[in-house]
């Protein structure tokens, strides 16, 4: 077995877990992806005795190879020590006949907090033997920026800098980001949407001219999305700790093979979960549940992926992406690691805006990938329907993924919740028909209803000042991370 990350697109690049995740991106465009990662067996005995944390580094150390298990023991604990309001980390609530995996406890309240509270440790560790200090590039549709800001902000020897399309995230999302303090960071809206965001972080994580000036400043640029190997990682392990509960609570037999449905959008969330069945999981299918921009569904369906359709913001905007990175990552395995294939996919993707894949392939993705997609009416019933028949209320995400699951009729499904309501409370109580006069009424009001209480981080923003508020187009992007850089140093 080798213990070397390779690229999506050139089977030649060799890099330690270590150097990926401080890369972020390969050279060649390409993903960081471990072609051995199959081999790996996780023992479910183990993970149904270990708590939360003992499974982290587990299956961490089993991706992390350069890691000690001193080194993952820290991070782990610095990551989820007094972090998450939730002492499983990751609860499971069973809600009519659907079991809802809660990611949303952490400190930002989304799902990205499982992986960003840990991340910065991973990168801090990386960073020790260099001598070189480390700039994110973040491309966010709402949940990322916050959660990367908050788990780097002020950490030593790295610097953050998020980029979020202006008026397309929610009004709770904008407040967390605009307003996060440190002495790091630095908070964009640009005219534009997600995909433009982050298709200019990929290009300028591949501008050689801008690397040679950060690497002229010792910094290395690198990401906190999807893309970063480090960031996909962390989210295996609730994977299997959903598992756990459904054995160690009589829902299903050691080894018993489960379904997931896992609203996505750049992909990496069931991404994750893939990865998890590779490395022995009992899963029988992935539900890959989708928005009105269901690129993902339309791919799943007919092997072509086609991204020329107009944009569209809805009510869950951290689906609302048109171009879903972490695909490539299913390709590659999908395709018997085929980095040539890949690359002309990527490449029809960037020059034509489309790819197909081929039939036999197609049916290969979809014996274990299953999807489905709602617009925003049916999204908002759903949450009527889910608040009126069992008095929990989901955010629009865990809505979407939750209707797909329950259409999904299978025996059973575990439902990912990635987002806590309380940060679209005017869209939710808009579906619940109850009015609104601004987004603190909506999230004041919903406390009233709502079994859970407003998460403190959401609750602050009502007094918080907003301190970043500028706009600039996708061309400034460039001009800005030089200021970051020079900045930071
Ligand atoms: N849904 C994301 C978009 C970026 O996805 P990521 O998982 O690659 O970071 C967001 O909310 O920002």
């Amino acid at each position: 077995m080798n213990n070397f990350y390779v690229s999506t697109r050139d089977k030649q690049v060799h890099l330690t877990s270590k150097e990926a995740i401080l890369k972020g991106i390969s050279d060649d465009g390409g993903l960081f992806v471990w072609p051995d990662l199959a081999d790996v067996k996780i023992d479910l005995n183990r993970v149904c005795q270990n708590n939360y944390k003992e499974n982290a580094v587990y299956i961490l150390s089993k991706l992390l190879h350069d890691f000690t298990k001193e080194e993952l023991e820290q991070c782990v604990n610095n990551a989820y020590t007094d972090t998450f309001a939730s002492k499983d980390i990751t609860p499971v609530r069973k809600v009519g006949d659907i079991y809802v995996l809660e990611l949303f406890h952490g400190p930002t309240s989304a799902f990205k907090d499982v992986a960003l509270t840990l991340l910065p440790q991973l990168m801090s560790v990386a960073l020790e033997k260099t001598d070189q200090k480390a700039l994110i590039l973040t491309a966010t549709s709402g949940d990322t920026g916050k959660a990367a800001l908050n788990g780097f902000k002020d950490v030593k020897n790295i610097g953050i800098e998020v980029f979020y399309p202006d008026q397309k995230v929610s009004q709770m999302q904008y407040r967390q980001m605009a307003s996060q303090t440190g002495n790091n960071l630095k908070v964009l809206a640009i005219k534009g949407n997600f995909d433009d965001a982050q298709s200019k972080v990929k290009e300028l994580f591949l501008d050689k001219d801008l690397n040679e000036f950060a690497a002229e400043h010792n910094v290395m640029l690198t990401s906190a999305n999807s893309i970063n190997i480090g960031r996909l990682v962390p989210q295996i392990v609730y994977y299997f700790e959903s598992y756990k509960y459904l054995v160690n609570h009589d829902v299903i037999k050691m080894n018993d093979p489960v379904c997931f449905s896992v609203p996505t959008g750049n992909f990496g969330d069931v991404l994750a979960g893939y990865y998890a069945y590779l490395m022995g999981l009992p899963v029988k299918k992935f539900y890959v549940a989708s928005n009105a921009n269901h690129v993902l569904t339309d791919f799943l369906t007919t092997g072509i992926y086609d991204r020329n359709r107009d944009f569209i913001q809805t009510i869950s905007p951290s689906m609302d992406i048109l171009i879903s990175s972490n695909l490539e990552r299913l390709l590659y395995y999908m395709s018997n690691q085929d980095t040539e294939f890949v690359k002309q996919c990527m490449d029809d993707l960037n020059q034509k805006g489309k790819y197909q894949i081929p039939a036999q392939m197609l049916e290969k993705i979809q014996s274990l990938f299953g999807c489905g997609y709602i617009d925003d009416e049916a999204t908002k019933q759903v949450i009527k329907e889910t608040y009126d028949s069992n008095s929990v209320i989901l955010d629009p995400h865990s809505a979407i993924a939750y209707k797909v699951a329950k259409d999904a009729c299978e025996d059973v499904i575990v439902s990912l919740a990635t987002a806590s309501p309380y940060k679209f409370p005017q869209d939710v109580l808009d579906a619940l028909g109850i009015g609104s006069t601004s987004e603190f009424d909506a999230m004041n009001k919903l406390a009233e209803i709502c079994s859970d209480p407003i998460p403190g981080n959401l609750a602050a923003l009502q007094t918080s000042k907003i301190i970043h508020k500028d706009v600039i187009s996708v061309k400034e992007m460039e001009e800005s991370v030089k200021d970051m850089v020079e900045k930071f140093v």
